[in-house]
């Protein structure tokens, strides 16, 4: 299938600048090629979402513009500068519960990378740590230790630690699946009042496509192991009220015909094949 792309409108440069990427891990003699000349940009204030079938090398294109991971082919940018190292300019929250450390109580971890940044003295981070707290609703368990709370207490407090940085680029790997269908929804909706309360980068990985529409306002199709762009989607125009709506049902069917391959992709109205 040949990838569909939008068509650039002039504007402003990308954020985020990735060209070409190809990955492999390396164990042993074997070489694992986790994605082969990817290519895609972020614009400031973007919701941009990498959505694939398991394997296809979601992750390890986050773990390579968080600077875990170098290309051995292509280039990331960030800001204009090359990506070469992690940096606080890219915060992540992951999937797992356990990415807080358990003897902190939540303003402890939401202080730490303030602090450990040496972005800001004490107090202040106490501070601006108390107001990402309230932003999220935990006001009430700034005291209390991560075991304590659910899951979805757990992700709030991951991505009140990540925004309390104000990240160029918040990095978020499938920070819902591990919670249930309501919470996982709940979680997608206060991600996305967030953003309207003050617009941040995100870029969003998912296997889900309902997610991806509901979360993005672009969506990066990668192909299955290893990753190439399949295609690239706007999807700007959904919410979470949308989610019944046959635009949005019309939506997530073309995007699973995308990626699996089921439907000849006759470009949609904004769409462009290339090569
Ligand atoms: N540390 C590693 N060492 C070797 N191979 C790896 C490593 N991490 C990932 N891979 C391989 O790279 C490929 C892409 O993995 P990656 O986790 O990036 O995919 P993904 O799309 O995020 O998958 P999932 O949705 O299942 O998390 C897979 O074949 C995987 O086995």
């Amino acid at each position: 299938m040949r990838p569909l792309r939008m068509v650039a409108p002039p504007g402003p440069e990308p954020l985020l600048r990735v060209r070409d990427v190809t990955l492999q891990y390396r164990s042993g003699s074997a070489t694992v090629r986790a994605t082969q000349n990817v290519s895609f940009d972020v614009f400031e204030g973007d919701r941009f979402v990498l959505l694939g079938p398991s394997g296809c090398g979601k992750s390890s294109l986050l773990k390579a513009v968080g600077g875990f991971l170098a290309p051995s082919a292509g280039s990331i940018e960030l800001a204009g500068r090359t990506v070469t190292q992690p940096g606080p300019d890219r915060m992540a929250v992951f999937q797992e519960f356990d990415q807080l450390p358990p003897w902190k109580t939540v303003l402890e971890n939401v202080m730490f990378p303030l602090l450990a940044a040496g972005r800001l003295p004490r107090a202040e981070a106490r501070e601006r740590a108390l107001h990402w707290i309230a932003r999220v609703g935990l006001t009430r368990f700034a005291g209390a230790y991560p075991h304590t709370l659910s899951g979805g207490m757990k992700q709030r407090v991951a991505i009140a630690r990540a925004l309390a940085m104000q990240p160029k680029v918040l990095l978020m790997d499938e920070p819902f699946a591990a919670l249930d269908a309501l919470t996982r929804r709940t979680m997608q909706e206060e991600l996305t009042k967030l953003w309207e309360e003050a617009p941040f980068t995100l870029l969003f990985v998912t296997h889900s496509i309902d997610e991806a529409l509901v979360v993005g306002n672009g969506i990066l199709l990668l192909s299955p192991h290893p990753g190439r762009v399949r295609a690239e989607l706007n999807s700007h125009q959904f919410g979470l009220a949308s989610g019944g709506s046959a635009e949005f049902q019309a939506a997530a069917q073309r995007i699973h015909d995308l990626l699996f391959d089921e439907a000849p992709a006759a470009p949609a109205p904004g769409e462009r094949a290339t090569r």
